[in-house]
């Protein structure tokens, strides 16, 4: 098994892994043991003596619940085992198991116990008849389902479903996990999962495609202050707001005051400078008229990073603001209504972009950017897009996916409270307090998906977004301890 724990597999890594892995002289069968045995090592760890039905498919999936009907059987279990097996290395493994009956004689009746090992990585097309009704008789049959691998029907490398899934209670991956685990609707699938090791060697050549956030990533680049540290070298923010919606620039700057940034200006129209004055305690208040104003306050040279989006009319003034930013090549988070206001210019957009920007779109601003990729799974999303701009690309929505020129890493999780007004407005806040602590844009924008969904699981139920911001001290006090 990989060290990088984070590392996911794709189909086509798990190929090269295979051909790694008798290139070091294992044999595809000696990898189906391993795979078969473990997988009953682990059940038979799970569960006392249960009468078992076992679904084999045509492949080496199937392959590997062959070894797993063997395996149980030597241990005194009761085992059906159904399965057509095609492949030559899933009918080597078969031809060591008496008694196979035909998959549409399948029955649960009197039984305990499912192992689902139908389908893995070689899934390719949507699943049809006869395999839709078996998947449903065994989802509807209320037993407790160990899928081999990945859940039947989950398409590995994207989450997508392929017409129907197993619904698992339980799922033993092999060697890696793959990133249909951690994409929606797939995840929904896999119940507990867990990562067994099946003896191929450690490689260092696959490149790392898809993985998964982990605070291992950057959590080194996050310093706590020192008695060097003064408010400006802590981060000094700059967030721009407008007259449009007043409390999402504020809870953005709040925010990145809340996850360390020593010092955050908030410039707005000169219209609203007075009523925010009263409202708003430890940030300093600038005010502007037009772009020019903020390019001064940037000429300056005192802000690390800048946060232009939430609240943010998508206008063609903003459009000018953002564009003035841009030149400054400054650390820059481009939210919300900065996005927004590119519609009809797009290009002019991608081109102003720069290395030491992130954008963070939902998946409706994403597609007003990138319309030619509607109807494409989130991950070609992401994936195609961060190969077309220069910026770092987030990618929000319940898997939020981070993105730079192909590179993807997943949030494993978060809350689905978190679909409420304003916690947009708090991630870009942190992210802005993590640029201006001279994170590198890729590993500021996993930190801050990190942080502001850990937070999320600490609120808990019923988030609003002000809550969020107060549990933002008490999750970063978790990751530095
Ligand atoms: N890659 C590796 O190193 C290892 C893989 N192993 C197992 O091997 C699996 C992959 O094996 P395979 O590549 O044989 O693939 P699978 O066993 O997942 O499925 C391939 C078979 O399903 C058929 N098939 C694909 N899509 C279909 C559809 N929509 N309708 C009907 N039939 C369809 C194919 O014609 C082929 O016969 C993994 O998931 C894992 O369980 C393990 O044995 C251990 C080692
Ligand atoms: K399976």
């Amino acid at each position: 098994m990989t060290e990088n724990f984070y590392h996911l597999y794709t189909v086509s890594q798990m190929r090269a892994r295979e051909t790694h892995a008798v290139s070091h002289g294992l044999t595809l069968s000696t990898l189906m043991e391993n795979a078969g045995r473990a997988a009953s090592l682990e059940i038979m760890k799970r569960w006392d003596t249960k009468r078992t039905v076992i679904l084999a498919g045509p492949g080496k999936n199937g392959g590997d619940g062959f070894v797993v009907a063997r395996h149980l059987r030597e241990a005194g279990w009761p085992v059906r085992v159904f399965g057509t097996p095609e492949s030559s290395l899933a009918q080597e493994m078969a031809h060591q198991v008496d008694g196979i009956l035909p998959l549409d004689k399948v029955d649960f009746e009197d039984q305990d116990l499912i192992i689902d090992a139908l389908f893995g990585t070689g899934l390719k097309r949507s699943l049809e008849n006869p395999w839709h009704i078996l998947i449903a008789k065994a989802n509807a049959s209320g037993l407790p389902i160990v899928s081999l691998d990945l859940p039947s029907g989950v398409n590995s490398d994207t989450g997508e479903i392929m017409g129907k899934a197993i619904q698992a209670t339980l799922t033993i991956t092999f060697d890696a996990p793959k990133p249909g685990a951690f994409l929606f609707p797939g995840k929904e699938f896999f119940g507990i999962l867990i990562t067994k090791d099946i003896g191929i060697p450690n490689s260092n050549s696959e490149d790392l495609q898809i993985f998964l956030n982990t605070p291992e990533l950057w959590k080194s680049f996050l310093k706590v202050p020192t008695w060097r540290d003064h408010k400006l070298s802590r981060g000094n923010v700059l967030v721009i707001g407008s007259s449009h919606m007043v409390g999402a620039p504020k809870m953005a700057a709040l925010s990145a005051r809340r996850v360390g940034a020593g010092y955050v200006t908030l410039m707005v129209p000169k219209t609203i400078e007075a009523f925010l004055q009263g409202s708003v305690w430890g940030e300093i208040i600038k005010s502007y008229k037009t772009s020019e104003d903020i390019e001064m306050a940037l000429q300056s040279g005192r802000f690390q990073s800048v946060v232009i989006g939430p609240g943010m009319p998508p206008s063609l003034e903003t459009q000018e603001i953002v564009k003035t930013i841009l030149k400054w090549h400054k650390p820059t988070v481009l939210d919300g209504g900065a996005l927004s206001s590119f519609e009809n210019q797009k290009e002019d957009l991608f081109e102003s972009l720069h290395e030491n920007v992130v954008i963070t779109p939902h998946e409706g601003e994403f597609l007003r950017l990138f319309p030619h990729l509607q109807g494409k799974l989130r991950i070609e999303m992401a994936k195609t897009a961060s190969s077309q701009i220069s910026a770092t690309l987030i990618l929000k929505g319940a898997d939020t996916l981070i993105a730079k020129n192909g590179k993807i890493a997943i949030q494993p999780f978060a809350s689905p409270w978190l679909a409420t007004a304003g916690t947009g407005d708090i991630l870009a806040g942190i992210l802005g307090a993590f640029l201006s602590k001279k994170l590198l844009p890729f590993e500021a924008s996993l930190a801050a998906v990190w942080v502001h969904a850990s937070a999320s699981q600490i609120v808990g139920p019923y988030l609003i977004a002000e809550d969020l911001i107060e549990a933002l001290p008490q999750e970063m006090k978790c990751i530095f301890t």
